[in-house]
């Protein structure tokens, strides 16, 4: 791992910036770019192999992933949270519907998935509609929560202005209490959500900077899929 240079030995902020190094790992068992049509049929069997491959390779929380929503008035927004399973039809993840993610949901239900592995060089980029995974997937998901998640969960007014932090604690742990009494308490707010993909990229890193691009996009009238190599 390259060592990062030291801000002070810099004449400015920009110089230091520019030179901190950036892809600095390739994989070594880099494949010559596959023919397009040796990839699995299904972008979902290629991301599952990308990523046990990242998990392998002792990348730390590879389902790590930023979640990009976009607002009523079209300003996006993201943030990174779990990925929870990845089926046929999609990419799930969770969180509360009150929250600003839940509410940019609610509004526009579009989102995009980003994964970074550096330890392999690799993105994927997952782009597509979310629906709402249904209140059995949404129970399961926060029944497999911890105890302190779920009431963190439940009591928390995620993202708005915290004024005392002692509140925080108390509602937490009014919480915690409840869902000790009633474990099959679920959260009316907590959902599972699946990002169904139109759209999803891979992307290797190249030390000649041919990175190397394969785009799945979704065939318009049917389930299959088109396969293409871009230009990196
Ligand atoms: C590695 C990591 C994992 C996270 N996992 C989740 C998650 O699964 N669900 C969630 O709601 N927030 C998760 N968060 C917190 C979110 O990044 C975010 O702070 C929170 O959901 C509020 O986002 P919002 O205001 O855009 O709704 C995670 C943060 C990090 C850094």
């Amino acid at each position: 791992m390259p060592i990062a240079p030291d801000p002070s030995s810099f004449p400015d902020t920009r110089a230091w910036i520019r030179a901190l190094p950036a892809l600095t790992v390739v994989d070594p068992a880099l494949p010559e770019p596959p023919p397009v049509e040796s990839l699995p049929d299904a972008p979902h069997i290629l991301f599952l192999d990308w990523l046990a491959e990242a998990a392998a390779a002792g990348v730390p929380e590879p389902h790590a992933a930023a979640l990009s929503t976009v607002d009523p008035g079209g300003r996006p927004d993201a943030r990174f949270l779990l990925l929870k399973d990845v089926t046929e039809r999609g990419f799930w993840f969770s969180g509360d519907t009150r929250s600003p993610k839940g509410r940019d949901l609610t509004s526009n239900a579009v989102a995009a998935l980003t994964f970074y592995w550096r330890e392999r060089g690799r993105q994927i980029r997952v782009r597509g509609s979310v629906v709402d995974g249904g209140p059995d997937m949404s129970a399961r998901d926060f029944r497999e929560r911890s105890v302190t998640a779920r009431a963190v969960a439940t009591a928390s007014r995620q993202s708005e202005v915290l004024t005392d932090p002692a509140e925080y604690e108390r509602v937490v742990t009014a919480a915690a209490a409840s869902i000790e009494a009633d474990p099959d308490f679920v959260s009316s707010t907590w959902r599972a959500w699946c990002l169904v993909p139109d759209s999803v990229e891979f992307w290797q890193a190249d030390p000649g900077r041919r990175h190397q691009r394969w785009n799945y996009r979704r065939e318009p009238a049917g389930e299959g899929w088109t396969r293409a190599i871009l230009w990196p």
